[in-house]
């Protein structure tokens, strides 16, 4: 599968000033801005940002950047999902995974969120991809917001929805561990009905695990 990316960006006003909404971004590109220091939720921010600038190498990576002026503020990662995960057992070059957003705790709640998740599909790359996105609510920032798991979970759904994804079933046992987890997805037009019923099968694994068991009943 060729992993074209097709650049798109669109300016919003903000009480913060101009903010730049833009990506795919190239590795190149991203070390010519200063990413900033609040962007720490999942690691380190220099350490995000190294990560960051690998994925935007990957054939099949995405980054795209909320910036003002030079600083990026916020962004959003979609690649391969990781190969120790139950997401990449089947190998498929169509499942792409959403995997991390994040936006820098002074510009939170001003919709860059849930414009880079439109942008992001504004790519009409992306209809040939399922994307998931895997909700952990550990993973989310209950401290700083002083959010319940119930109430960042909404904003996730909301978030979420603006770039066509969708709660959706599955028996992972991660994400099954918690109520407030989920297995978000969005299913691009162009994706066959050969990979739509591969997708199903990964979500229900435990499913295809019993029925095996059962050979010969
Ligand atoms: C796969 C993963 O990465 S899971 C982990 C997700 N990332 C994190 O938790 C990292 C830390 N959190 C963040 O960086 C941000 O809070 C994000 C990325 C979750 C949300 O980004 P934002 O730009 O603030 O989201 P955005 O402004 O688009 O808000 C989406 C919706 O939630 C609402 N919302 C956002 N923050 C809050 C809040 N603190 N309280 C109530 N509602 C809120 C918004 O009003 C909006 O709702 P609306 O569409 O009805 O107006």
């Amino acid at each position: 599968m060729k992993h074209i990316k097709t650049y798109h960006s669109l300016s919003l006003n903000t009480s913060y000033g101009d903010v730049m909404i833009e990506g795919p971004i190239t590795a190149d590109e991203l070390k010519e801005y200063q990413f900033h220091e609040n962007l720490h939720a999942f690691r380190p921010s220099s350490k995000q940002f190294a990560a960051l600038i690998n994925i935007a190498k990957l054939e099949e990576g995405r980054i795209i950047i909320s910036r003002i002026n030079n600083v990026i503020v916020g962004y959003v990662t979609f690649l391969y999902p990781d190969p120790m995960e139950r997401w990449s057992l089947y190998k498929m070059e169509d499942l792409l995974e959403l995997g991390a957003i994040e936006v820098a705790y002074p510009y939170r709640g001003i919709k860059l969120g849930s414009y880079m998740l439109k942008l992001s599909m504004m790519d009409s790359m992306m209809e040939n991809y399922i994307i998931i996105s895997t909700e952990y609510y550990w993973h989310w920032d209950l401290n700083e917001t002083k959010l319940s798991v119930w109430n960042y979970r909404k904003i996730m759904e909301k978030m979420m929805s603006a770039g066509g994804l969708k709660p959706a079933p599955t028996d992972d046992p991660e994400i099954i561990s918690h109520p407030a987890n989920c297995l978000m997805v969005r299913i691009g037009k162009n994706v066959p009905t050969s990979s739509i019923e591969r997708f199903d099968r990964l979500r229900f694994l435990e499913k295809e695990k019993y029925r095996s068991f059962r050979k010969g009943l």
